[in-house]
């Protein structure tokens, strides 16, 4: 048996997504089903349904084998695990953004402060953080901060929300994850899932 560790939100639909595309029919039945189960077991698969940021956790730990993350949450916490391969969905980008007009920023609100502030230390930039849980794009409009970093992707919040991006800091990507030991004491049942799903 082998474990693997899925989110429930937006991966989880791009990852059904592409295993429609790209007619890998094998699991997405089982996986598509209507229930609030945190597991579901297909043959010798066992996959979990984890929150986003979770889910290298639980790889880490060996108590999932392999996991699918955004690589948003590789670089915001330090894992301990190995970073396999980059995976065909999942795109989006990291950005600074603020509103049209807006001089230096000194305050910036973000989910991801170890991404924030990498960023600005690396440019030499004294910025202050204020860490909020989600709709950041509300903190420069309320003046709460002078920008964000966050996540875009079709650009629509920013744009419904009257603001701009000022710079991209990195691309993301969807990745699949490993444990750093089972990975290769369970190679084969590893391989041949990833080769049921496309991946090598
Ligand atoms: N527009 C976007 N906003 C946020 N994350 C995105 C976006 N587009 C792609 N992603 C990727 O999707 C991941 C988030 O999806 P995930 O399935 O983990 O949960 P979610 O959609 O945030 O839902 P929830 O937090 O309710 O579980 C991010 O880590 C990122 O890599
Ligand atoms: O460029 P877009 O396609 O509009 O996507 C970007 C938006 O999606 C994410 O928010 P999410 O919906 O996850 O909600 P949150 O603000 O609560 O994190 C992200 O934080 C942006 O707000």
């Amino acid at each position: 048996m082998i474990t693997v560790a899925l989110t429930k939100g937006r991966l989880f639909k791009d990852f059904t997504d592409y295993l429609e595309n790209n007619d890998l029919t094998q699991y997405i039945k089982p996986l598509s089903e209507e229930t609030r189960s945190l597991y579901t077991v297909v043959d010798n698969v066992k996959f979990i349904f984890a929150k986003g940021p979770d889910v290298p956790t639980y790889v880490e730990s060996g108590v999932a084998d392999i996991g699918i993350a955004g690589s948003d949450i590789i670089a915001e916490d330090k894992f301990n695990i190995l970073n396999v391969s980059q995976l065909p969905f999942g795109d989006c980008h990291f950005s600074v953004a603020g509103l049209p007009g807006q001089g230096e920023m000194k305050t910036i609100a973000t989910k991801y402060t170890n991404v924030a502030s990498k960023y600005f230390r690396e440019k030499k930039m004294d910025v202050s953080l204020v860490h909020l849980n989600g709709s950041v794009e509300l903190a420069p409009l309320l003046g709460l901060t002078d920008g964000i970093v966050d996540i875009v992707q079709t650009g629509n919040t920013l744009k419904d929300n009257g603001l701009i991006e000022y710079e991209k800091i990195m691309d993301i990507h969807a990745r699949l994850i490993a444990n750093k030991r089972t990975f290769y004491t369970k190679e084969d049942e590893i391989y041949k899932f990833l080769t049921e799903i496309g991946v090598f």
